[in-house]
C-alpha cells in the first residue's frame, strides 16, 4: 500500500518505520514547508501532525479522495465539519484520540467501570494525564476520550481541567521528560481508592494501530473508529 505521511515527527518517524516493516510504501512526507502533494500516488494518509494543522491537513485529502487515518489531537473544535466533507467526498475516515490496542481495551474497561460506579455517590471520580513536555495540547486527546466514556455511563455532566465540583470530572495534566503517556482513572470515597492506570512504554503501540488502521480503512467509504478496526464492538 502507498502511505502518504502528514507529519513527519515523533510519531511520522514512527509511522514510517513500521508501515516498511510490513511492507508498505512511504510516498509523501507532507511538513509545514510542502508545497505540491502528490495525492494520485496515496492510496491512504496517516496524519500526526499539529493542533492547527490537521483540519486542513485532512479535508485536502478528502477534496482529492484519499482515505484519512487522523491521530492529531487537540483540533476537535472542527471534527463534524471534518465528517461533513467526508461524508460530501464520498471518502473514508478514522480519527481516534488513540491508536493502541491498550488504550482501546482500556476504553473498554472505563466505560464498563463506570457503568458500576453509576449511583454510588460516595466515590468521586477524577483523571491524571502524564506526557513529555514536547506535547502541545491539555488534556490528552485519550483523557477527553476517557471522561466521554465515564460521561456516557454516569451522572457526570462534564469535564475541566483540575476544576472540582459534584458532577465534574477534573483532569490534572503533567508534562514531565519523555513519558510517552500514562493515563490514571480514580474513583475515591472516604475509605478505599479504585484505580485503573495505562502506561504506554513507547510509542510502538500508537503507530502499529495507525498502520492497521490504514491497511482496514483501504478500499472502504465512510466514516469508522478503531473500536471498527478492532472488533471491540
Ligand atoms: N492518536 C494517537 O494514537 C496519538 C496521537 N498523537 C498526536 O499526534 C500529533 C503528533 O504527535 P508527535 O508526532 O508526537 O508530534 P511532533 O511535534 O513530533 O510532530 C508533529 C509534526 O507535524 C509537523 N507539522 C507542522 N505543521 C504541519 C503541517 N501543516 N502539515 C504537516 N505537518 C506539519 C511538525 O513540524 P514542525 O516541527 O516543523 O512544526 C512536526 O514535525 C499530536 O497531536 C499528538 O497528540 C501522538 C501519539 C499517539
Ligand atoms: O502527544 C502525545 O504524545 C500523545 N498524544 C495522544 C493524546 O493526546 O492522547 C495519545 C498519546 O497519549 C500520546
Amino acid at each position: 500500500m502507498n502511505i502518504g505521511l502528514f507529519g513527519y515527527g515523533k510519531m511520522g518517524k514512527m509511522i514510517e518505520q513500521i508501515a516498511q516493516q510490513r511492507g508498505h510504501a512511504i510516498v509523501a512526507k507532507v511538513d509545514v514547508e510542502t508545497e505540491e502533494i502528490s495525492f494520485k500516488t496515496m492510496d491512504v494518509a496517516i496524519d500526526f501532525s499539529t493542533p492547527d494543522a490537521a483540519f486542513g491537513n485532512i479535508t485536502q485529502c478528502f477534496e482529492n479522495n484519499v482515505p484519512v487515518i487522523s491521530g492529531t489531537t487537540g483540533w476537535l473544535d472542527n471534527y463534524e465539519n471534518a465528517l461533513d466533507i467526508c461524508k460530501q467526498k464520498q471518502s473514508a475516515f478514522i480519527y481516534a484520540s488513540n491508536f493502541s490496542l491498550g488504550v482501546n481495551v482500556f476504553f473498554e474497561l472505563n466505560a464498563q467501570l463506570a457503568k458500576m460506579m453509576k449511583g454510588l455517590d460516595q466515590y468521586k471520580a477524577s483523571m491524571e494525564e502524564i506526557h513529555h513536555t514536547q506535547k502541545l495540547d491539555a488534556p490528552s486527546g485519550t483523557a477527553i476520550t476517557l471522561a466521554e466514556g465515564i460521561i456516557a455511563n454516569t451522572e457526570y455532566k462534564e469535564w475541566k481541567l483540575e476544576e472540582q465540583g459534584d458532577k465534574t470530572i477534573p483532569i490534572t495534566s503533567k508534562r514531565e521528560g519523555m513519558v510517552p503517556g500514562t493515563h490514571t482513572i480514580n474513583y475515591e470515597s472516604l475509605v478505599d481508592t479504585i484505580e485503573i492506570k495505562h502506561t504506554a512504554h513507547n510509542r510502538e503501540g500508537f503507530a502499529l494501530g495507525a498502520v492497521i488502521a490504514a491497511e482496514w480503512i483501504k478500499g472502504k467509504t465512510g466514516v469508522f473508529s478503531m473500536k471498527d478496526v478492532l472488533n471491540l464492538n
